[in-house]
């Protein structure tokens, strides 16, 4: 008898391993894929590790950390300079307000031109060019020196940088999985708005004291001379990595794509795309209210500091709550949202933010204000990581690059627009006071216009929502509560169809005995419940089960049986899974996708990452509502199992080979302990069983399921007759409808 078979029988905690047959989970074995971290599991910390660990856009990333600080540094750089090369306050006011007009300014009508440029020819050799160019502009201020040439290489630079940043865009999609674009883009977000620039005020703070040095050494050289060229040597190292990135161009690595359309009909036909995909509407008409609201909060952000009588200091304050709250949206954004759908996310946020504005409008005391500040920019944080990972997750790539830059170009018009408008807005409107007896409400022109701002936000929060969002049933409240609460239970009950429940565990582990036994629970308490099988469980399925477990094709390459498993897998979801689901019926299938993690992936060592991938092709993301892991030693099971019959292919496999499949679905089973019910196999049959159906009778109850309606005729004392449907029916016909499941009996 086991050690532990005498307690009573729970949820194992796969971590801990109890009995001496066990081995403790994963010790610093070569099988790194059997982590937790790695097997698609929560941590934020652990998603990025898993797309740094994608070779490419890791030195990607590096070369746009390396540009985008030498940006920042540049910028510092740009702006010290051109206040000190004219005199005078307002003249270098003048010159400051310039320098960030000549790099909004290009975007406007090089944008879209850009975009369709970024479509059309080789990204990769767009960037390296570009990178090049940019080298030598930021080189040549230091060494022109003078004003003019600043606004004209400040302009070329920016107009060069609208064709870099689109073919960067538009490539990142293709050097990774759907699933990883979102941690890829919380990484660039944090880096770009979040890192370098702080790395580059400080580098630029120490350049300021070698400067005073080097001037000794060098009369003509200071600090933002050293800065310049800092920042031009990052735009040579960034041109060299690209360069050496084949898998930028992807598919145009031939050159330019040769397709009938024009340039000027591939522009318009990127206008058209935007202006008729919902989606795409949506995003731009949410990206660009809230960017124009953004300019509105930037130009009265000073004005509303000294209303809140704090001046500079509250100015400061208010500005660093932004980007708190932006980072922390950021960060923290995906895993509070969860599995809501990031369509929804978007809209949603932005409006909320508007909210947030509307309130911060009417706020008299610097705390309520700095706390609205940091929501509303934690808002603004979560529908900005929305909206971009939409964009490249749901647009095609032939079309990507034009929609990133028409995106990019409107952003920077409402934020130039609102810049512009909003001053003259606030002096018209000048300082009012609304007294309404009890008290004095001050009307005054910056609160005014973040009313305005807060509005404008809240509107086009609402057309995206109402755009992006077609005809999804479940209500929206309702949606987001399940989701913030985690209740997977309620969210099923909201979206309706049937439930998938998984068993999964190494040979002979019991698996076709429980399957059988909660089949016929599920029958006896009324519901439709469907037993089913992988692999082989399709008239072409018996075709591959005869190859995958034929010990005569001792041949099969690892590769080719992972694909064997997959179109088995493909073809039962279409055949039996997505239609019995559909139909609202409880459905148990022994084995499913943890079954190639396992053998596939840890068994045969193929990167659990592709294994994923190619399962969830084959099953158009079908999920188990829940999955019961039968957890034994394979020795153990692999003696019954040979008591059943003569091993298969794969169970004659090595007992190592074993080990690595169990560790894999202990672990798997550890990264979403509310998906998993991991029982210890070596129980008897009828105590696992009683275990299963406690847990299954939690899940069902309240789901609205296909359910059995007894074959009996009415009955004379009318007990039955009260279901009018049922005795319509006529009494001999076994009658199934939906209806909300009652507590069951375990
Ligand atoms: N809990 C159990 N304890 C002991 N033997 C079991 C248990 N469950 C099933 N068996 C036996 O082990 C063998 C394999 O069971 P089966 O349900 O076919 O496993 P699987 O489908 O996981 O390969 C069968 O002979 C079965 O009777
Ligand atoms: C579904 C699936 C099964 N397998 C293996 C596990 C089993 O050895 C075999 C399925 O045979 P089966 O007879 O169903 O095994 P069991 O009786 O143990 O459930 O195929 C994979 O390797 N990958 C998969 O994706």
């Amino acid at each position: 008898m086991p050690p532990d078979a005498a307690a009573p029988l729970t949820e194992l905690d796969p971590g801990a391993p109890a009995g001496s047959d066990r081995e403790p989970a994963d010790q610093g074995h070569a099988d790194e894929g059997a982590h937790p971290d790695v097997l698609g599991s929560v941590g934020l910390v652990a998603k990025l590790r898993a797309v740094l660990r994608v070779r490419d856009f890791r030195k990607l990333w590096l070369s746009m950390s390396l540009s985008s600080f030498g940006d920042w540094l540049g910028l510092l750089a740009i702006t010290a300079m051109a206040t000190t090369l004219v005199d005078g306050f307002a003249a270098s006011n003048f010159a400051l307000g310039g320098v960030l007009l000549f790099r909004l300014l290009p975007a406007i009508v090089l944008g879209p031109l850009a975009g369709a440029f970024a479509d059309r020819f080789d990204r990769r050799k767009t960037m390296v060019i570009t990178d090049v160019i940019r080298f030598g502009l930021f080189a040549s201020i230091p060494i022109v020196d003078n004003l003019v040439w600043l606004f004209i290489a400040q302009f070329l630079i920016e107009a060069f940088s609208l064709f870099w940043i689109p073919a960067k865009d538009a490539a990142v999609p293709n050097m990774l999985r759907k699933d990883q674009l979102e941690p890829a883009n919380q990484l660039s977000l944090v880096t770009t708005y979040g890192l370098t620039p702080v790395l580059a005020a400080i580098v630029f703070a120490v350049l300021a004291t070698i400067g005073g040095q080097a001037q000794k050494v060098w009369p003509s050289v200071d600090e933002v001379d050293l800065a310049l060229y800092l920042n031009a040597l990052t735009f040579l190292v960034a041109a060299f990595v690209i360069w050496n990135l084949p898998s930028i161009s992807g598919r145009r690595s031939g050159g330019a794509v040769t397709t009938q359309e024009s340039f000027l009909r591939s522009l318009v036909h990127g206008f058209s795309f935007a202006g008729h995909t919902p989606l795409v509407r949506g995003l731009v008409v949410g990206i660009t209210g809230a960017m124009a609201a953004a300019g509105v909060i930037i130009a009265t952000g000073q004005a509303f500091a000294n209303a809140l009588g704090g001046g500079q200091a509250a100015y400061g304050l208010l500005f660093g709550a932004v980007f708190i709250g932006l980072g922390l949206g950021i960060a923290l954004g995906p895993s509070i949202a969860r599995d809501l759908a990031r369509e929804r996310i978007f809209g949603l946020a932005v409006a909320v933010a508007g909210v947030m504005v509307l309130l911060m409008a009417w706020t008299f005391t610097l705390w309520i204000a700095l706390l609205l500040v940091v929501l509303m920019g934690f808002f603004a944080g979560i529908a900005y990581l929305a909206g971009f990972t939409l964009l490249g997750t749901e647009v095609e790539d032939e079309i990507r690059g034009r929609t990133f830059a028409i995106v990019q170009s409107l952003v920077r018009a409402a934020l130039i627009l609102s810049l512009a408008v909003v001053p003259f807005g606030v002096g018209l409107i000048g300082r009012h006071s609304l007294d309404l007896g009890l008290l004095t409400v001050p009307v005054t022109g910056e609160r005014i216009m973040l009313f305005v701002a807060g509005l404008l936000a809240l509107g086009v929060g609402i057309i995206a929502y109402r755009q992006m969002d077609d005809g999804r049933p479940v209500p929206l409240l309702a949606d987001v509560v399940t989701a913030l609460r985690r209740d997977t239970t309620a969210r099923r009950r909201l979206a309706g169809g049937g439930v998938l429940i998984a068993f999964e565990g190494g040979e002979g582990a019991g698996k076709s005995t429980q399957v059988r036994k909660l089949q016929e629970w599920l029958t006896n308490e009324g519901l439709v419940a469907r037993a089913t099988f992988e692999p082989g469980a399709t008239p072409s399925g018996a075709g591959i089960r005869a190859i995958v477990l034929d010990k005569a094709h001792a041949g099969i390459s690892s590769r080719s049986e992972a694909l064997l498993y997959a179109a088995d897998r493909a073809q039962h979801v279409h055949d039996v899974l997505r239609p019995a689901l559909d139909a609202g019926e409880v459905v148990i299938t022994d084995r499913f996708v943890d079954s190639s993690l396992a053998y596939q992936g840890a068994g045969r060592t193929i990167p659990l990452d592709d294994v994923r991938m190619l399962s969830r092709w084959a099953t158009e993301g079908v999920q188990p509502d829940l999955t019961i892991l039968l957890d034994l030693p394979p020795e153990v099971g692999l003696a019954r199992a040979r008591g059943r019959a003569a091993a298969d292919r794969l169970e004659s496999e090595s007992l190592d080979f074993h080990q690595r499949v169990r560790r894999t679905f202990r672990a798997l089973a550890e990264a979403e302990p509310d998906r998993y019910l991991v029982l210890d196999a070596r129980e008897s049959p009828d105590q696992i069983a009683a275990a299963i159906r406690v847990r299954i009778a939690e899940l069902l109850s309240g789901l609205p399921l296909q359910q059995l309606t007894p074959a009996v005729p009415a009955q004379s004392n009318g007990t039955r007759v009260q279901d009018g449907e049922l005795a319509a029916s006529g009494p001999h016909r076994p009658h199934v409808q939906t209806g909300t499941t009652p507590q069951l009996h375990p």
